[in-house]
């Protein structure tokens, strides 16, 4: 089982298996596809201090988080159970997780988009008070604006935040060639298909070149063949750019596929039932997913998440 990685920023920091470390569990896995926290999920194991990595190689931390919506109706919802992860720099971590174990709560505090919950949660070292220009979004729904080409849809962020659409110009050009869509800049979202909304939509998030892309379901609503297609290519974005992703996926093969790490969730209230530790070397081509080092890691994480 190789153990080498070409990722440059997560990897070559690791030296020192910093960047394992970083997970609320220390030890690593002895084959492929087992967690680095064995067996069943300690009630303890959310409060312990997760972090051992270098303070300035840390990009995201969450401390014990817990969230509990009110409803309408004045019920208490308890989402999230005392979350801890610690994230490093040119990380790839995955969140998995049965619907309503609170993925998507963790991604929107870590936007700065629920101001009101209880722990720590911090992006490179500083409390989350609110959105920043550092931590970028994706969504499931591509979310552009209809009336707009490609190109305006993704210097939408310059124009909200008055930074002058010409300085950034070339910069778009560059990550509409990174996306695939030379050729496309002057076409609506309505002259694209799914996935080539959604290529738009992760050059929008990096136009403003933030050091964290949190994506929610980014590849959700495509067909499996857009979606390997796509997966191909996020990977090969987050290596050339070496930003530390952030992704929620229903999908486990998509998880291990792109991930340096996967995180399984519980059922809600959401709490971490296990860390586990993705040891392919990068690049990663489609293939590897009929292997059956593979098939050890996605059984692994079925197994955890109860669906064998
Ligand atoms: N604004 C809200 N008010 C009340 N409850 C909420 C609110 N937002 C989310 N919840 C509840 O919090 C829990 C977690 O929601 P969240 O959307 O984070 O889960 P998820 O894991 O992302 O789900 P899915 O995989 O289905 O997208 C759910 O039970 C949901 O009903």
């Amino acid at each position: 089982m190789p153990t080498s990685c070409s990722r440059p920023t997560a990897c070559s920091r690791s030296s020192s298996s910093s960047r394992w470390s970083a997970s609320p569990c220390t030890s690593r896995p002895s084959s492929p596809g087992t967690s680095s926290c064995r067996g069943r999920p300690s009630p303890h194991r959310e409060r312990q201090p997760p972090a051992t990595l270098p303070t300035a190689l840390i990009m995201i931390t969450t401390d014990a988080l817990t969230k509990t919506y009110v409803t309408r109706g004045g019920e208490s919802v308890l989402a999230l159970d005392r979350v801890s992860m610690v994230i490093g720099d040119g990380e790839f971590v995955s969140i998995v997780g049965p619907s309503g174990c609170g993925k998507t709560t963790i991604l929107r505090i870590l936007a700065g988009l629920i101001p009101d919950f209880e722990g720590r949660v911090e992006v490179e070292n500083s409390p989350v008070k609110g959105p920043s220009p550092a931590v970028a979004v994706a969504f499931q729904d591509a979310n552009l604006l209809p009336w707009r080409t490609v190109l305006d849809n993704i210097l939408l962020p310059i124009e909200i935040r008055r930074l002058g659409k010409a300085k950034y110009r070339a910069r778009a050009a560059e990550l509409i060639e990174m996306v695939g869509l030379t050729g496309f800049e002057g076409k609506l979202p309505s002259e694209l298909s799914g996935g080539m909304r959604q290529r738009v939509s992760i050059a929008r998030a990096l136009i403003q070149d933030p050091k964290i892309l949190l994506l929610d379901e980014p590849f959700g609503a495509l067909d499996a063949m857009t979606r390997d297609v796509l997966n191909l290519e996020l990977s090969r974005i987050a290596t050339a750019t070496g930003k530390t992703v952030l992704l929620i996926t229903h999908s486990i093969t998509e998880a291990v596929f792109l991930s340096d790490r996967v995180v399984v969730m519980s059922p809600r209230p959401g709490r971490i039932t296990e860390t586990i530790d993705v040891h392919f070397p990068r690049p990663r081509g489609i293939d590897l997913t009929s292997t059956a080092e593979f098939g050890k890691y996605t059984g692994n994480i079925r197994k955890i998440l109860n669906y064998v």
